[in-house]
């Protein structure tokens, strides 16, 4: 880079960042926009000075920069739709002594006639791609491919390699995780990654349809099949996922009763509905989830054993997120994302004491607890920033004593720090009144507020 230190160091950052061909935008650690070339900003239709220090995402469309700079990955000739076109678009982070410390993006924008003409049929191929994606979604109910679960955590890469594997066969999956791990959405990308895709994907939740009618449901019925059966009978679940995917969901709560009646269908291939005489032929590929111990509902006869070796053919076992915190600080980030962008609400990112906090808890509800958390949080806080602040009392008082990894030293600095600073909020700062509230003598409470830079 010496020949940059000569004399005509300006031109050649001028030839190189504000030629008319290609536009160009730097963002900060935390995505704000600290430089964008004249070109990118005519194009964009916005002032050279005024956007320096918004967020990305907010100045342009569909950007992934701030997600660039999550993952440290490199995202290079990747499309991206900017004011009615298609760009090519390369996001490259930028690292300073092992540190990501911003990201520069580039977009190719050539006003040619030939670039108009690619942009045209680019065009015209994704729009019918997306018709083709949103009718698959409504047709089938599938609503998440592998691209929608977020995850860097190695356990998370090694399960998405392995659904990769063994979702193109028939071959039985049982998904076996806690509740909230992401059972569902593993299941909705196996059966989007298969063979089967165009046909339909059917969800049983077992945990959720009454004993005396789980038959009904499953196997369906013919017109006064039973006392309280519907005019002209119901098609059950089975019967609807033919040639697709049946998703049992929470099946170590189907009834005995059922199991059997299950196992002779997946055996046989034929469905019988109830009241009837004949039976149906079905071509069915069936992903089970369960967040209960099997084999312990096999040793109380509550499970047999049977549909247990029928279905558990090859097991996918999500780890709780407790397990994968690497993934933690990722996930928060596209659900904020995910969120304010449904919402409408702008909140742009988290104080680094909350993703901390996130790190440590224990997380019993996995990513739908996360979810439902910094949606609360998003409509309760009145800043931009989330803080910690904004989170239930309650959670933030459990989650040190149910953390494994911490000292008791690090757990008492830490209650102290926030209650130090939840009672500042709440006397809105007023020192004297702070001090009375936590029993302490003023020069105690001006060491710990200096002890934690509060
Ligand atoms: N890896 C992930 N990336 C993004 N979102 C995720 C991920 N895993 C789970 N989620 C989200 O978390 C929520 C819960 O996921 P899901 O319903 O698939 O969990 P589950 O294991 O099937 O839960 P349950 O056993 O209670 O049915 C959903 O809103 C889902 O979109």
């Amino acid at each position: 880079m010496q020949f940059l230190n000569n004399e005509y160091r300006d031109e050649i950052f001028e030839a190189a960042f504000e030629n008319g061909y290609h536009c160009l935008v730097v963002v900060d650690r935390q995505g704000f926009i600290t430089y964008m070339n004249k070109s990118y900003c005519n194009f964009l239709d916005v002032d050279q000075q005024k956007i320096v220090g918004m967020h990305v995402a907010d100045v342009i469309e569909n950007s992934r920069m701030h997600i660039v700079i999550d993952t440290g990955v490199e995202e290079i000739a990747d499309l991206q739709y900017i004011r009615g076109n298609y760009m090519i678009a390369n996001r490259i982070p930028v690292y300073s002594n092992g540190e990501i410390v911003g990201a520069i993006g580039t977009v190719l924008y050539r006003d040619t006639k030939e670039w108009m003409e690619m942009n045209s049929h680019i065009k015209n191929v994704m729009l019918e791609l997306e018709y083709y994606r949103n009718q698959l979604k409504h047709q089938h109910g599938i609503t998440y491919s592998l691209h929608d679960l977020i995850g860097k955590s190695s356990s998370i890469i090694e399960i998405k390699n392995k659904v990769k594997k063994v979702a193109p066969g028939d071959v039985t999956i049982l998904l076996r995780g806690e509740s909230g791990t992401g059972k569902e959405l593993f299941a909705h990308s196996i059966h989007h990654l298969s063979e089967r895709n165009s046909n339909p994907f059917v969800v049983v939740n077992c945990a959720t349809i009454p004993e005396h009618l789980f038959e009904a449901e499953l196997f369906g019925y013919h017109e006064g099949a039973f006392t309280g059966a519907k005019k002209g009978g119901k098609i059950g679940k089975i019967q609807l996922a033919d040639g697709g995917t049946l998703f049992l969901d929470e099946i170590g709560d189907m009834p005995m009763s059922t199991q059997v009646k299950l196992l002779r269908v997946l055996q046989e291939g034929k469905v019988e509905a109830l009241g009837g005489t004949e039976s149906q032929k079905v071509d069915l590929r069936i992903v089970a989830a369960t967040n209960q111990p099997l084999e312990k509902r096999m040793e109380e006869n509550l499970f047999r054993e049977d549909l247990f070796y029928r279905i558990n053919v090859i097991p996918i076992h999500i780890p709780p997120l407790r397990e994968r915190t690497e993934d933690i600080r990722l996930l928060s980030k596209y659900l904020l994302y995910k969120i304010t962008r449904r919402s409408g609400k702008r909140v742009i990112d988290f104080q680094s004491d909350v993703l901390d906090f996130f790190m440590h808890y224990s997380w019993p509800g996995n990513i739908r607890e996360l979810e439902n958390l910094i949606e609360s949080a998003v409509y309760l806080t009145n800043s931009e920033i989330i803080t910690l602040s904004d989170l239930p009392e309650q959670m933030k008082q459990s989650s040190y004593v149910l953390s494994e990894r911490r000292s008791l030293k690090d757990i008492v600095e830490e209650t102290e720090k926030q209650t130090i600073e939840v009672t500042l909020q709440k006397v809105q700062g007023d020192k004297n009144k702070a001090k009375n509230m936590l029993g302490i003598g003023k020069s105690a409470l001006y060491e710990k507020i200096k002890k934690y830079s509060l």
